[in-house]
Formats: C-alpha cells, structure tokens, sequence
C-alpha cells in the first residue's frame, strides 16, 4: 500500500513501476483508493504484488484507514521539496502503528530526487527519521524511474522470505539488500 501527503507522487510511482512510464503534467488527485496487480520474479519465483495506491488528502482518510490492517508492506513517500510532507511522515507513522498489523513491512522512499534544484529535504535528514524508526530508507524518482523497481523486488523479497520461514528464523534482510543493491547499481555506473 502506497501513503503519504497529496502530491508526493505516490501514483506516479505506481505507474512508472506497472508501465515504465511517467504522467507529468497535470495533477490529479487519487480519490479514496485504487490497486494495480504486478507480477514480479523473485529468486525464480513468480510473486504477485497487489499494489494499492490511497489517496493523499485529509478527507479520504477514513475510507483509506479501513485497508491498513490488510497490508502486508506499506511505502511511506514524502516528497524531497516538500519540507511539510516530511514533517508529516512522523503523523503517518503514528496512523500506521494505530491502524496497520504490528508486523507490516514500512520503508520510507524520498521521491522526486530528480528535482535536486528545489531540494527542501537533505538525505541525511531521511536516512536519520528512517533509521529512529528502524524502517528502510531510500530516495526515489517516478519521473527517472531511479529506485523504483528496487523498492517494490525489496518488498517482494521480504514477503517471500516471511511467508515460507518462520519469523524467528534467521532470515532475509530487507536493508541489507537494498544496501546491496545500490552499491552495485553505483559501482556498475561508475564505470560506465
Ligand atoms: N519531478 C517529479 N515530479 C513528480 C514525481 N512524482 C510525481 N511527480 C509529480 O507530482 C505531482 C503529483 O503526483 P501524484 O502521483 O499524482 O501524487 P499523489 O501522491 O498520488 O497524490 P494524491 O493522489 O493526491 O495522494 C504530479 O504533477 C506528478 O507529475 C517525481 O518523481 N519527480
């Protein structure tokens, strides 16, 4: 499930996962809720991800709290120009510990990275709020598509991992892998 303030780019980020594209333009704001289905592969395992994407505005809460308690992982998305959608995420995380199952996957994605001229938000202010909460931290664009896909296989990954072993069983570390992930992802591009 997709959350976080109106406008942060919680749709688009759905979209450039589902399409590989990117609406700009005109904004139009999510009303209630809405779900796209995405098959992914996850270590040769076809996992399917039902992703639903909530609107960000105030008066659509009580329609969206209703589908908390269903999500297995949910996407925490501020907006990196958007000093108040930061702020916000900590009224998020309270709606989440008081809606959401104890055990819910959370990662907070910084979105709109591409737009680095109005950053409002600096990364270490992110990694900090992110790590306080011992959730998984990662900046993001819908617009390039930079960690999109990264978000979603982390989140499949965890999913699978919890649903074949024991929760008390060494498992899976979402962090690490995301960890992983980038570092190839910016040694490959170094030498590019
Ligand atoms: N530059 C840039 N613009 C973005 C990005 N993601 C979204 N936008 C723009 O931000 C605006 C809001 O995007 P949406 O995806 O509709 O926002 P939302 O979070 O779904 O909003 P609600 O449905 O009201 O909750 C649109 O004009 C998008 O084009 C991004 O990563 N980079």
């Amino acid at each position: 499930m997709l959350l976080g303030d109106s406008g942060v780019g919680k749709t688009c980020f759905l979209l450039q996962f589902k399409e590989g594209a990117f609406l700009s333009g005109t904004f139009i704001a999510t009303v209630g809720i809405d779900f796209r289905n995405k098959v992914v592969a996850v270590d040769g395992v076809k996992v399917k991800l039902q992703i639903w994407d909530t609107a960000g505005q105030e008066r659509f809460r009580s329609v969206t709290h209703a589908y908390y308690r269903d999500a297995q992982a949910l996407l925490l998305l501020y907006d990196i120009t958007s000093k108040m959608s930061f702020d916000n995420i900590r009224a998020w995380l309270t709606e989440i510990h008081e809606y959401a199952q104890k055990d819910v996957v959370i990662m907070l994605l910084g979105n709109k990275a591409d737009v680095s001229s109005e950053r409002a938000v600096r990364t270490e202010d992110g990694a900090s709020l992110a790590r306080e909460y011992g959730v998984p931290f990662m900046e993001t664009s819908a617009k390039t598509g930079m960690n999109v896909e990264l978000a979603f296989l982390a989140i499949a990954k965890e999913l699978k991992q919890r649903a074949v072993q024991p929760l008390d069983e060494p498992h899976f570390q979402i962090h690490d892998y995301i960890t992983e992930s980038q570092k190839k992802k910016s040694s490959c591009c170094a030498f590019s």
